[in-house]
């Protein structure tokens, strides 16, 4: 199945304490497999339209489908379970749990309940390791550096093998050049056939994007 993000007529406004509009209805197809960087000025919309495209957020108009999923039709508990299978989210903070180690702060990001616990933990290392930190997998995770405790988001995401990965400034807490290996890492772990969406100021980050989408006044171009 093809697994499109498709966006027709969604907008965002808020009717309380005041009226106000946030994201000007856009209509947008972010295609399967693809990457893509939203920019845009500080305040423009671009953290409301991807947390809409990651269904964190319901749109107040417009519909959304992801695939064959009418995301807009989904009641909370059908949505959380949606976001559960299919989005992996990586934000500017890591928010990992600091007394515990590396690799089971990633054992966090599995939302199969099925599994044997030595299997969570085998796919937790190895999703580790593919973010090169295998050394570090037993280390609590207060003892980790900035980049490293973003590599462990990154590995957090991806080891439920999500086919749409979001990703709202991932580098914005990093100094440029772990900002910029952090990004390379995850253009490049990311599994082919992975939808990959970076909200981000930096313009290496949308260089490595192969579509660009600007967020201006909530008014979406791309
Ligand atoms: N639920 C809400 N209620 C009221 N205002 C909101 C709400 N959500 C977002 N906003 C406002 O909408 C505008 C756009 O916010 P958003 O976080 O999407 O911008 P952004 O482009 O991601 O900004 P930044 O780059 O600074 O993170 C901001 O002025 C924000 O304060």
């Amino acid at each position: 199945m093809v697994l499109n993000v498709v966006l027709d007529g969604v907008g965002f406004a808020v009717q309380e304490p005041t009226s106000v509009r946030i994201l000007e209805p856009c209509s947008l197809d972010i295609e399967a497999g693809s990457s893509t960087a939203i920019v845009g000025p500080s305040g423009a919309g671009k953290s409301t339209l991807a947390s809409i495209i990651g269904a964190l957020q319901p749109p107040s108009e417009g519909r959304y489908r992801y695939g064959s999923v009418e995301v807009t039709a989904l009641g909370r508990r059908d949505l959380a379970a949606f976001r559960g299978r299919e989005v992996g989210f990586i934000f500017q903070n890591a928010h990992l749990i600091d007394e515990r180690a590396a690799w089971h702060n990633v054992a966090l990001g599995i939302v199969d309940s099925q599994l044997a616990a030595d299997e969570v933990e085998d796919r937790s290392r190895a999703a580790l390791a593919s973010v090169g930190l295998s050394r570090v997998a037993d280390r609590e995770a207060s003892y980790l550096s900035g980049g490293e405790r973003q590599r462990v988001a990154i590995a957090r995401a991806l080891v439920k093998s999500p086919s749409l990965v979001l990703a709202d400034e991932p580098t914005g807490a990093l100094d440029q050049r772990t900002g910029r290996d952090v990004l390379e890492l995850l253009h490049a772990t990311c599994a082919v056939g992975t939808t990959l969406v970076v909200v981000t100021h930096d313009e290496r980050a949308a260089a490595l994007a192969g579509r660009v989408i600007q967020v201006v006044d909530g008014v979406v171009h791309g």
